[in-house]
């Protein structure tokens, strides 16, 4: 295997409890060169923890953390990381080139400003005062401070967060760029559409477990919901009642379907809407499959608890 799809941080059986909360609970978990991860799950899932555990700003109770094979809290190891966290903990005092120079001064080879500005779309921002700035330009600010030390790895905690949608594409061209060099980026979001468009890889934890793990087209392929999408003037409610049905709606004359097996449910609006027409037939995207996912583990655990 090439250096570039190394392990570069990984998580072997982590567990991890805050006081009665389990908020890891055996989790393994690699970061590769040349590769992003996307980690999802709900709200309290143990996303944050995961990041910390690996960044060694937490221990583990059991299991272990590795960055570049060694304890996450070697400043060696930590040198080679670029981090973007939900709370940032920048000085407030001073303009984002000082900013800049200050964060490159602590690395042997950093990115040129010029570059960093590129990257993060930070044209204009420079002579600003970083506590004047938008939230979504603080989070550019951020996302160049992660990235100015060339970083091997990258961690991403919800990066997007409060960014318009120029912004946000201006991060994915610049993170595609820094996966193409061969960094290793763990990217943590909400934003399903993100690790649909960015992640090679993408683990689900929910309560503290991986409940999937591969690439986005194998994640998707864990359930078998099927979108169908027509014209037709059937009732929605009516046809949400339909065996095989999980949720029918209506947007105009178009009427969106999910049903967990097509071809019986396509056969019977063929037979109850002579009219029907722009039928089309697709696999549930990522985010029908992440809820489904969580949903399962939640009853799963449930039933556990219950019994
Ligand atoms: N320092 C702490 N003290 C007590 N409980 C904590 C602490 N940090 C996290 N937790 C708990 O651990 C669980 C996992 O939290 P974590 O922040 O890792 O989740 P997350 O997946 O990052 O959530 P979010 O999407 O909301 O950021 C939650 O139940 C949370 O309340």
């Amino acid at each position: 295997m090439g250096s570039e799809h190394a392990v570069l941080a990984r998580l072997d059986r982590v567990r991890k409890h805050y006081g009665a909360v389990e908020a890891l609970a055996g989790v393994d978990l690699k970061v590769r060169g040349g590769e992003m991860l996307a980690l999802l799950g709900p709200n309290g899932a143990g996303k944050s923890t995961a990041i910390g555990l690996l960044l060694g700003l937490e221990s583990p109770d059991a299991g272990a953390a590795s960055l570049f094979g060694e304890p996450p809290h070697e400043l060696q190891a930590r040198r080679r990381v670029g981090v973007m966290l939900q709370s940032a903990g920048i000085p407030d005092t001073l303009k984002v080139s000082e900013l800049l120079d200050l964060t490159r001064s602590y690395y042997p080879n950093p990115r040129s400003v010029a570059d960093c500005v590129a990257l993060a779309g930070l044209d204009g921002l420079l002579p600003r005062r970083y506590t004047k700035l938008s939230g979504g330009q603080q989070r550019r600010v951020q996302f160049a401070l992660a990235l100015c030390g060339r970083p091997q790895l990258l961690f991403l905690d919800e990066p997007t967060t409060g960014m318009d949608i120029e912004a946000r594409q201006t991060l994915w061209r610049a993170i595609r760029e820094l996966v193409a060099e061969g960094c290793g980026v763990l990217l943590t979001t909400h934003y399903l559409e993100e690790a649909e468009a960015l992640a090679d890889r993408v683990a689900v934890l929910n309560r503290g477990r991986i409940v999937a793990e591969g690439s986005v087209h194998e994640i998707r392929a864990h359930v078998g919901q099927r979108r169908i999408r027509c014209t037709s003037a059937l009732p929605a409610e009516w046809v949400s009642a339909w065996p095989h049905v999980l949720d029918a709606r209506r947007d105009g004359e178009r009427l969106e379907v999910i049903a967990d097996a097509a071809e019986p449910v396509v056969r019977r609006l063929l037979a109850e809407d002579a009219e029907l027409a722009e039928l089309e037939v697709q696999r549930a995207g990522l985010a029908e499959a992440f809820l489904e996912l969580t949903r399962d583990s939640i009853k799963h655990d449930d039933i556990k608890e219950a019994a």
